[in-house]
């Protein structure tokens, strides 16, 4: 992965100062033309007043694109396979249903992969992996998010685990600690399944997104592997940006809600991708409250954490 560090709340898009290319990217398309993703990018994120989000794509209901089950054949899901999934918090494999994209060959989406009742699970694994000896941004000062929950409305946070990407040098270590097994075997039952080759996820990316934040426009290109990026979403629903190869390509925006998995594959794998906003105020998801612990559902509802399940080495 090469990108730029997320951006703090409040910040303007990183993409006008420094990018992957190291040079000032206010006129940079990637090949010299108009930055059409950097003007819908900038549609979005606005607030006052908020966009038109009529065109954002909804997978569930849009008319333009046609989905199929993963698994065809009841032969195909074999019993470790079913529990392999109910173990990971999924729902049945026979129920799996994957969208793609006509003009994005190698992107693929995976609305409500995983279970609602099963978001707290992943998101109390989420702050229990920005632990040491995982490097994060979301415990600075030696505060917790458990007896602190206000860092979580800050600002965009990160949890490296694994081969632990550098966001000084933009690069990865040679190796790290293997991830943690839940992510290995999320990340190689979903590239199996979809049949995209045995992936042996050597690292993930976490981002925790308050409500006003955003991820800015940018590629993964630093990882040695053509493995697939397999990324989970927790939490409220986000618009996401698909874009191309060319920042002079305009992107589609598709929503992304909780449970979600979108993979990118192949070409895919080398596109401009960014999260302009987080949809408390847009598209909200309601989530219970939980007794045990009111933090869990008052975080779900109001913000959003993105796993990215990554194989970096070959
Ligand atoms: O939050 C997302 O859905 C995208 C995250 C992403 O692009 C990344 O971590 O590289
Ligand atoms: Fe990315």
């Amino acid at each position: 992965m090469m990108r730029e560090q997320p951006q703090e709340e409040g910040a303007e898009p990183r993409i006008s100062e420094k990018d992957q290319y190291g040079e000032s990217s206010d006129s940079d398309d990637g090949g010299g033309g108009v930055n059409e993703f950097k003007a819908v990018f900038k549609r979005y994120k606005k607030r006052r007043p908020w966009p038109d989000f009529s065109d954002v794509i909804d997978i569930k209901t849009s008319p333009l694109l046609q989905s199929r089950l993963v698994f065809s054949s009841p032969n195909e899901i074999s019993p470790e396979k079913a529990e392999l999934a109910e173990n990971l918090g999924l729902i049945h494999p026979s129920e799996w249903r994957v969208y793609s994209f006509p003009d994005r060959i190698g992107l693929y989406l995976l609305p409500g992969l995983l279970k609602k009742q099963n978001s707290g699970m992943w998101l109390k694994r989420a702050f229990s992996y920005a632990k040491p000896p995982n490097i994060t941004n979301l415990t600075i000062h030696g505060k917790d998010v458990e007896t602190d929950p206000s860092l979580l409305t800050k600002a965009l946070r990160w949890t490296t685990l694994g081969v632990e990407y550098d966001w000084n040098t933009k690069k990865y270590p040679e190796n790290g600690r293997p991830v943690p097994d839940e992510l290995f075997q999320l990340g190689n039952l979903i590239s199996n399944s979809l049949k995209l080759g045995d992936m042996r996820p050597d690292a993930t990316i976490l981002n925790y997104y308050p409500p006003k934040s955003a991820l800015s426009p940018h590629v993964d290109k630093s990882e040695r592997s053509n493995a697939p990026l397999i990324s989970m979403s927790l939490g409220q629903t986000a618009v996401y940006l698909s874009g191309a190869l060319s920042l002079s390509e305009p992107p589609i925006p598709l929503w992304l809600s909780n449970g979600d998995f979108l993979i990118m594959h192949g070409e895919q794998r080398l596109v401009y991708h960014a999260i302009p906003c987080i949809g408390p105020k847009v598209k909200p998801v309601h989530f219970d409250k939980d007794e045990q612990s009111p933090m869990i559902s008052d975080y779900l509802n109001c913000s959003r954490i993105n796993f990215t399940i990554r194989q970096v080495n070959p």
